[in-house]
């Protein structure tokens, strides 16, 4: 009996190191190469529990400090191989890490992949090139940026920045870790996506099932974290809300517009030296017992009468058909006439927002057939892109402008509208190649066109709000100026317009100047 129990023992003894055996193999053959990354960090103490203060002004109960992984050259591999895995599903065709931490991980991961890289210098010198971007670039290469750990995506921002201000254009950032913390949102405001390697869930699962941390620690953590998000900074909210002016030429502009009529009109303004767009707006002045004393901009008459007399001045002029009384297909014919004599495009203002299907007919059909002559079109976002398919589709001479900002009081195209509008231009750089804003809201490959100027600011009493045109082209960084009744109402247009044009091309040149070392 004893033989046989102590002979059963020993079979069990033998059974039970077969099964650990069995398991440990098992677990190890099953351990993920992340997991065992995040052991590897967690006993290096690249990941340590405690009370830590952030950057970003936060106190965290967990800290993780991956300019420790140079000192393990192992460790560097291990993590640079699992970010070279995620960077395989993207294109691009240079890198730039984002300084310090990751430098070494972009540097090691252009050397394993061949791809070239850039760097972006943290504090500019004060002599020499002064660069913000070290390396070999062309305008509208994708850069790749890669970063070791967001936690509200700022630091991203910081070298985002410099990038789009060299004209690379930056679609994805690839990182370590992503704390979770409201990063991959605020990054995505900027039209950037956050591809992380591991997230915080991740670390703090595999740390459990290893035992590295119990189930009360865990569970403390991941409270933390789902109640913890971090906004970005001031930094990245003046990008998201303020005008982005970029030092660029519309020489240099030439080559990064992808529309053709977008190109056009950049020649004709380098040609005229003119960045003034005139609106043909009507406007009716009222007497005192409110019967109308004078209305203009109401016929075809007047509409080419001021054509012929602000054309040398402008390179484009800003129509809205649908207020002319008389208009006939031969209106267009004289003003297609007109524009081709005095070298300058037409703009017409329809600002289509309607489903695709109707755009198309709106744009083509109708009385109006604007198809047939208008080189530029602009539409609301409202109804989504089909409304921009529809315009590309139905007249793919013209070029599109889409309304990002508008300038009369209590508008609604804010913040998270005016950047959907980037978003769609982005999308559809062929067809689109401007916006209506207030400034440049962030891509030198687009135009920023602004209504609302006025020499003399104020406003109108139905919420119209003036600003003058050395603001809005040198300070807010908008590259055309719409000037609508500051000119059509002024007794001499020819004078008035030539005053603008003026007044537009050195606010243009002021803020090139300013560019210049
Ligand atoms: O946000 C916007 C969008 C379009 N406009 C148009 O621009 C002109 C401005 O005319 P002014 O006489 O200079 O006020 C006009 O055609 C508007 O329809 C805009 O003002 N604001």
């Amino acid at each position: 009996m004893l033989g046989f129990v102590s002979c059963f023992s020993f079979f069990d003894k033998v059974s039970l190191l077969n099964l650990s055996y069995f398991w440990i193999v098992h677990l190890k053959n099953n351990m993920s190469s992340l997991d065992a990354l995040i052991i590897e960090l967690y006993d290096k103490q690249v990941i340590q529990v405690g009370s830590f203060q952030l950057k970003s002004g936060i106190t965290s109960p967990i800290y993780i400090d991956l300019r420790l992984t140079i000192s393990y050259p192992s460790l560097l591999r291990q993590v640079v191989s699992c970010l070279q895995d995620v960077c395989r599903s993207l294109s691009y065709d240079i890198l730039c890490g984002v300084p310090y931490t990751a430098l070494p991980f972009a540097t090691l991961l252009s050397v394993e992949s061949g791809v070239p890289m850039v760097m972006r210098r943290k504090e500019i010198k004060d002599y020499g090139t002064k660069k913000a971007i070290e390396g070999v670039f062309q305008p509208n290469q994708t850069c790749l940026i890669i970063e070791d750990l967001v936690t509200s995506g700022s630091s991203v921002l910081e070298t985002l920045e410099p990038l789009l201000k060299e004209s690379l254009r930056v679609k994805d950032v690839v990182v370590l870790l992503d704390r979770e913390q409201g990063g991959k949102d605020n990054l995505a405001k900027h039209n950037v996506r956050l591809h992380s390697v591991l997230k915080m869930t991740d670390i703090l699962e595999t740390l459990r099932h290893s035992g590295r941390l119990s189930v009360e620690q865990v569970t403390e953590l991941f409270d933390y974290f789902h109640s913890t998000k971090v906004s970005s900074s001031p930094l990245s909210n003046s990008i998201q809300s303020g005008y982005k002016v970029h030092p660029l030429s519309f020489e240099q502009r030439l080559s990064l517009i992808r529309n053709k009529v977008g190109r056009r009109l950049l020649e004709i303004m380098l040609k005229k030296q003119s960045n003034l767009a005139v609106a043909a707006v009507s406007f009716v002045i009222f007497n005192s017992i409110n019967l109308i004393l004078y209305e203009d901009v109401t016929t075809s008459e007047e509409l080419l009468s001021i054509a012929n007399e602000v054309g040398p001045q402008i390179c484009i002029l800003k129509t809205h058909m649908d207020i002319i009384q008389d208009w006939t297909e031969s209106v267009s014919e004289k003003l297609v006439h007109l524009a081709k004599l005095h070298h300058f495009l037409i703009f017409e203002d329809r600002k289509f927002a309607d489903i695709g299907n109707t755009v198309e007919l709106q744009l083509t059909g109708g009385i109006f057939h604007i198809a047939q002559w208008a080189d530029i079109v602009n539409a609301h976002i409202i109804a989504g892109p089909g409304t921009i398919q529809a315009l590309s589709r139905s007249a793919e001479h013209c070029g599109i402008l889409l309304l990002a900002q508008m300038s009369s009081k209590g508008n609604l195209a804010v913040q998270e509208y005016t950047q959907k509008a980037l978003e769609f231009a982005q999308q559809y750089e062929d067809a689109v190649f401007g916006f209506i804003s207030l400034g440049c809201i962030g891509d030198p490959n687009f135009l920023y066109f602004t209504p609302g100027v006025k020499l003399e600011g104020g406003g109108d009493s139905l919420g119209q709000q003036y600003t003058d045109p050395k603001t809005v082209i040198a300070i807010q960084g908008s590259d055309v100026a719409i000037v609508g009744r500051g000119i059509i109402q002024s007794s001499n247009r020819r004078e008035a317009a030539s005053t603008y044009r003026k007044a537009c091309w050195d606010a243009y040149l002021q803020r090139l100047e300013e560019y210049v070392e």
